[in-house]
C-alpha cells in the first residue's frame, strides 16, 4: 500500500542501503537492521536485471522495503521492471514531470523522488511522492554535497539524506540535518559496485548511534 503523510523526525532513523547485487549483500543489510534495500535498474556498475532482483527480493522480510532505482527510464520500462522484479518501491532520479509521477501513482508501490538541492528547497510531496531523497547532483557517485550549511526543509516530512555518506560521517550528517532517514551506496563499498559487508554493518551502527 502507498504510504504518505507527515511523520515525526524523532522516530527511529530509516536506513536504506542501495546498489545491492548478491545474496550476501542482502542478508547482511537485513541482518544489520536496514529498513530498505535498493536495486539499481539504470546504467551503472551496480545494475542488476529484474530476474536477479526478484530472486534477491524473495530473501527479504516484509518489514524491509525493496526499492527499484531508475534514472529517466521510459514509463513502460519502469512498469515492467517493477512488475517482473516485485519491488515494493520505485525511486526516481528524474524526470521531474508530474504526469510521469501520476502514471506511477496508480501502481501499488511507494514512490521515492530523488532531487538534488538547487535554487529552491525540494519538498516531499511536490510530485505526489511518498518520500523525498535529497541527493548529490550525480547519484551514486559517493560525492558529498554541502548538506550541513543548507536550510534543509523537511522537518516532519519523510525525507532521506544521501550523497557521499560513510560510516565515518553519517553520525555528524544526521546531527547536522535531522533527516527522517539516510541512504548510502558508495560509502559501503570495497570498490565501485562491490559492497563491503563490514562497512554495511558499521554504517548502520554509526547512523543509529546518534538517534
Ligand atoms: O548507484 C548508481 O550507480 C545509480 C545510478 C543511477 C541512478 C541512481 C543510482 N544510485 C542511487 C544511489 O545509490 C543512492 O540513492 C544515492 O545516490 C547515494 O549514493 P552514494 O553517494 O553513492 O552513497
Amino acid at each position: 500500500m502507498r504510504q504518505a503523510g507527515p511523520v515525526s523526525n524523532s522516530d527511529s532513523l530509516f536506513i536504506k542501503i542501495c546498489g545491492l547485487k548478491t545474496e550476501q549483500d542482502v542478508d547482511t543489510a537485513v541482518e544489520a537492521g536496514a529498513d530498505a534495500i535498493g536495486f539499481v535498474f539504470s546504467a551503472s556498475p551496480r545494475r542488476i536485471d529484474a530476474a536477479t532482483a526478484a530472486r534477491l527480493s524473495r530473501r527479504v522480510p516484509e518489514h524491509v522495503l525493496t526499492v527499484g532505482v531508475f534514472r529517466q527510464e521510459p514509463l513502460e520500462d519502469v512498469r515492467s521492471l517493477a512488475a517482473e522484479s516485485g519491488i515494493r518501491a520505485i525511486q526516481l532520479h528524474g524526470p521531474d514531470d508530474r504526469a510521469y509521477y501520476d502514471e506511477l501513482a496508480t501502481e501499488d508501490r511507494t514512490l521515492i523522488r530523488a532531487a538534488a538541492f538547487g535554487d529552491s528547497v525540494p519538498r516531499c510531496g511536490e510530485f505526489g511522492e511518498d518520500m523525498l531523497l535529497l541527493d548529490a547532483p550525480v547519484p551514486g557517485s559517493g560525492i558529498a554535497w554541502d548538506w550541513a550549511s543548507k536550510p534543509l526543509a523537511g522537518s516532519g516530512e519523510k525525507w532521506l539524506l544521501a550523497g557521499g555518506l560513510t560510516p565515518e560521517n553519517v553520525r555528524d550528517a544526521v546531527a547536522a540535518t535531522d533527516p527522517w532517514g539516510v541512504d548510502v551506496s558508495s560509502g559501503v563499498e570495497q570498490h565501485r559496485g562491490v559492497k563491503d559487508h563490514a562497512l554495511i554493518r558499521e554504517f548502520i551502527r554509526a547512523a543509529r548511534s546518534g538517534r
